[in-house]
């Protein structure tokens, strides 16, 4: 080793990081006088941010991967933000849920996430406007959509203002080594059924599968607990303080959970767009496919439809429909015109940019 060269670069290094260091504050500065012009008004523009991300990667000549210059680059963003107003984000909780991850990766360490009971409580708490935005599960690529959140999302009169894609890894947890003398297992009904068959391989059908709240409420009960273990992320077993005994036990590879971010805000379009809709369709032959004709026709793609029952009525079901592009964007424009001709509910429940990390 050349402890000369090693010099060098390291000289090289602390120079580099004064530029970057106030360069970093020089955007903070402007951040904060757009804070002033803003005037109190609505601080957190995900269209800006989204379109500040993609640029970032297209002009990130290397060697940092793209994904790397993007979560810099979120903190960055997150910090600015923060000299305007800190943001505060309700999640459901305790501490350590995939949804709190969520939360942080799609605002940055910088926002102030909250810990509710329940989605509904953390939704409650936004719409009251005791907190900004509310962040919740909506489908899992292992399981299927989040009934609650879709439920909530026909009458709260939040708008989905951001999504948030996040691989999921569930580890068996427990305060101490060793499977010996486990009698139960705590998780949230999600996680108990994305490992379902690792479930039914490595542990003796003796053991009780016990559903709670949460995934972190699983791990926050194992470490009260000597004989559970619980299924959990990596944030919940670092939380509580808990032993791996295996990890990565989720049947599919891919597991992986969307988010939706939700406010009072509209946001504006970027190019690369979601609308989220929810309609009811008549409960006779053909009415979905007639009620779906505009989409198709402006050459609008799909990239959801869901079916909920609607609670008003023994089979009558309300749609969950998510389409590529803005509803500003002329053809979803078109679409979302014919959709509400042809019934009697239609709700946008929001257009917002594709996530970016
Ligand atoms: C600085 C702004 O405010 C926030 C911070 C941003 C940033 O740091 O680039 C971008 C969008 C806003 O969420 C802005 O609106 O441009």
């Amino acid at each position: 080793m050349s402890e000369e060269l090693l010099k060098q670069h390291r000289d090289a290094i602390d120079a580099i990081d004064v530029e970057i260091l106030n360069l970093l504050n020089s955007r903070a500065n402007h951040a904060r006088e757009i804070g002033e012009i803003k005037g109190g008004g609505i601080i957190y523009r995900p269209e800006r941010e989204a379109q500040v991300l993609r640029r970032i990667q297209q002009l990130n000549p290397g060697p940092l991967p793209n994904e790397s210059v993007a979560r810099l680059f979120r903190e960055v963003m997150s910090e600015c933000l923060a000299l305007e107003k800190p943001l505060s984000i309700a999640y459901l909780g305790p501490e350590g849920t995939f949804t709190q991850l969520a939360a942080t990766k799609h605002f940055g360490h910088a926002a102030h996430t909250v810990a509710c009971a329940s989605v509904d409580e953390a939704f409650r708490l936004v719409e009251s406007r005791a907190l900004d935005y509310v962040v919740a599960p909506v489908e899992n690529s292992t399981e299927g959509a989040v009934g609650r959140t879709l439920d909530l999302m026909v009458s709260s009169p939040l708008r989905i203002c951001g999504e948030v894609v996040l691989r999921i890894h569930h580890h068996l947890l427990r305060k101490q080594e060793g499977v010996a003398g486990i009698t139960r297992v705590y998780a949230h009904a999600q996680a108990l059924a994305q490992c379902h068959e690792w479930l039914n391989k490595n542990l003796p059908d003796s053991v009780e599968r016990v559903s709670v709240a949460s995934n972190a409420e699983a791990a926050r009960l194992a470490s009260e607990d000597g004989q559970a273990a619980a299924i959990a992320g990596q944030a919940a077993a670092e939380r509580y303080g808990l032993v791996k005994l295996a990890e990565n036990i989720e049947d599919e590879p891919n597991n992986t959970t969307r988010f939706l971010v939700l406010g009072h805000q509209q946001v504006g379009a970027t190019g690369q767009d979601k609308t989220s809709i929810v309609v009811a369709a008549p409960n006779r032959p053909g009415a979905v496919h007639q009620l779906l004709a505009p989409v198709a026709d402006n050459g609008v793609s799909m990239t959801k439809f869901e079916s909920r029952p609607s609670r008003a009525g023994l089979w009558d079901y309300v749609f969950f429909i998510d389409m590529e592009g803005h509803h500003d964007d002329a053809n979803v424009a078109t679409a979302l015109a014919g959709l509400a001709e042809r019934t009697s509910f239609v709700k946008v429940l929001g257009s917002y940019p594709q996530a970016v990390l």
